[in-house]
């Protein structure tokens, strides 16, 4: 019996036991997955994260006997996007986290450089013809929403739970947020971003911490802020800024695919040895500006997940992978997108591919 050989780790997104209705147990059954991607759901973009709580984490997570593969995300304070004068105090409290994660051997950091809003979606729970639910967008609709009543709007829909990237104390300060952003075009947004990589590059070094930035989703601009991290060009030009390995990329499908105009198996064979992480999603484009989420099996969507894994698998991703936003299916009620069934399906699928791609190579 030839030993299929996983390179690549199939992991799972995990919000931590006071956050999530997944748990540990049941992720370590999902066959193939070995590890949680996670964050201290508890602290605020711009805290130092204590070296108790990270090794607290840490040990939760390895006591159920998965692997901590990497933080998603470690947020960015805004006054460090805005590029203001308190922003080198923020930076500064980025490293001293980063040094306390890198103590503890964790060497993967996802964030995002999205002003404002982290991902945005008009609709948490659109009916699909299966019955299923899923998270969808369409921009028509994002139009006529008022910015700062978005925030009430995803939590009202939420299920409860605090939604990753829309956490409530940034809710207060939606419409100062929005005058303090006046400023920050892309340009400038893009001067912030490189300022801060520079800034903690030499730690990133010194601790081995690879630093991977999440795509824009969806990946354009929405509500006139700036967004710069979407196509093949934007993302080639900050590689290129900060050419240092530990400046990667998470490659997430689901945001790129959210414009048809990426082709993302062309944007992973040309940022070979710069992704350190893969977020593995399908969507459905409905038109312009529209799309809805959908199962990872390529035929329920618009993205082919086989050509996608086949270009993982050609430039060896050695990085965690985890399955993206699930449906809500089989009665299940969870964080939306963040539900254990469809995820578990969407890990096995993509174990599947990998090793028949392996197998066949
Ligand atoms: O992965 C996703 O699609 C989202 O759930 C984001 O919240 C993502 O985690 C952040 O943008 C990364 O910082
Ligand atoms: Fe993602």
């Amino acid at each position: 019996m030839k030993v299929v050989k996983f390179i690549m780790k199939m992991t799972l997104r995990w919000f931590g036991s006071k956050h999530d209705s997944v748990t540990l147990k049941q992720i370590r059954q999902i066959p193939g997955c070995v590890g949680v991607i996670t964050t201290l759901y508890d602290t605020k973009p711009g805290e130092v994260w204590s070296p108790e709580a990270i090794k607290a984490m840490k040990k939760e997570i390895e006591a159920d006997g998965l692997e901590l593969s990497g933080i998603e995300s470690v947020n960015i304070h805004d006054d460090i996007k805005i590029g203001l004068p308190t922003k080198d105090q923020y930076i500064q409290n980025y490293i001293e986290t980063l040094e306390n994660l890198g103590k503890e051997g964790i060497d993967l950091v996802c964030y995002n450089f999205m002003p404002v809003f982290d991902w945005t979606r008009s609709d948490l729970a659109k009916v699909r013809p299966d019955g299923a639910t899923v998270l969808s967008y369409d921009q028509e609709l994002v139009d006529k929403i008022d910015p700062t009543k978005m925030f009430d709007q995803m939590e009202s829909s939420s299920n409860g739970f605090a939604l990753p990237g829309w956490e409530p104390e940034r809710l207060a300060r939606v419409k100062e947020l929005f005058e303090m952003y006046e400023d920050v075009n892309e340009e400038k947004l893009f001067e912030n971003l490189v300022y801060f990589l520079k800034a903690i590059m030499p730690t990133c070094e010194k601790y081995r911490i690879k630093m991977a930035i999440h795509q824009d989703d969806p990946a354009w601009p929405v509500f006139g802020l700036p967004r710069i991290i979407n196509t093949k060009e934007n993302i080639q030009r900050l590689l290129e800024a900060v050419p240092e390995v530990n400046n990667g990329l998470t490659l997430c499908t689901g945001s790129l695919g959210s414009n048809p105009d990426n082709d993302i198996p062309d944007m992973i064979r040309s940022f070979k040895g710069r992704i350190h992480f893969g977020h593995v999603r399908n969507l459905i484009h409905l038109g312009p500006g529209k799309f809805d989420e959908a199962a990872h099996l390529s035929t329920d969507g618009s993205l082919d997940m086989y050509e996608i894994m086949k270009a993982f698998h050609e430039i060896g991703m050695e990085g965690p992978i985890r399955p993206d936003h699930g449906r809500a299916i089989w009665d299940e009620v969870s964080m939306p997108g963040y539900g254990l069934y469809d995820r578990a399906l969407g890990a096995t699928y993509l174990n599947g591919i990998w090793e028949a791609l392996e197998k066949t190579s």
